[in-house]
């Protein structure tokens, strides 16, 4: 029997994180955001499609990160183009995922789960969730994004409140424990375990 646990939540909300515990519980976890760079890596599927529409974009045979958040910047419409290229590769990747685990608890880690319909493919859904002040603090404290690139990135996602209310389960990560907590009650609602 297989399980299909979506895990989403806005950027820096700790999904990353929680998706390691599910991992270290025993879970196969597939990560969007890891997907987009093998994708965008030397060699990579998006690399051509990418250097097609964008080629400031790329750098070294790939698709460079820094470059890319450059050109959303200063274009308004580069991340809705990037995502048309993006997505159906993604979601080739997750479907080959799927198909080589079809037994126990999966946990897909998407950024984008109720945004892009991937919703529709899971058994369950999870929302990580901790407050807008320290999930700003912990964003900018990464030192890879300007303020100005965090806002641009969450105002293209689904605020947090409807994310939450469209979830199944909650994971509150405000602390390392208290996500630990959660995640264990999570693993038991879906096994039945009491
Ligand atoms: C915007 C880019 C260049 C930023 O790269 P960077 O390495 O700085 O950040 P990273 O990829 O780790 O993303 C940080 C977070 O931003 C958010 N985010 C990323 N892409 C998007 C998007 N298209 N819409 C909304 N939020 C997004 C997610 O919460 C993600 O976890 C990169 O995320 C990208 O190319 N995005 C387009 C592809 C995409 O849609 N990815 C989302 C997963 S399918
Ligand atoms: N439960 C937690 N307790 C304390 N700190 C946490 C917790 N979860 C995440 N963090 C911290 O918050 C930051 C962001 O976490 P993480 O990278 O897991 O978020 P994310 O949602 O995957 O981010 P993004 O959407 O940008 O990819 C990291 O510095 C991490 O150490």
């Amino acid at each position: 029997m297989t399980f299909r646990l979506g895990l989403t939540g806005s950027i820096g909300m700790g999904k990353s994180t929680t998706a390691a515990m599910f991992a270290e519980r025993g879970c196969a976890v597939w990560d969007a955001d890891a997907a987009v760079h093998r994708l965008y890596s030397k060699g990579g599927a998006a690399v051509e499609p990418i250097a097609a529409a964008f080629p400031d974009a790329i750098e070294d045979g790939a698709v460079s990160r820094a470059r890319l958040r450059r050109i959303i910047s200063a274009d308004p419409d580069a991340l809705s183009r990037i995502e048309a290229i993006v997505h159906p590769l993604v979601r080739t990747d997750r479907a080959q995922f799927a198909e080589a685990h079809p037994d126990g608890i999966v946990v897909f880690d998407i950024p984008l789960l109720f945004e892009t319909g991937a919703e529709a493919e899971m058994d369950a859904t999870a929302c990580v969730s901790v407050s807008r002040e320290t999930q700003e603090a912990r964003v900018l404290d990464r030192g890879t994004m300007t303020r100005a690139e965090f806002e641009a990135i969450l105002a293209k996602q689904m605020p947090n409140e409807e994310k939450l209310a469209r979830a199944d389960y909650r994971i509150d990560t405000s602390s390392l424990e208290a996500a630990a907590r959660d995640v264990q009650d999570v693993l038991r609602k879906i096994t039945g375990d009491p």
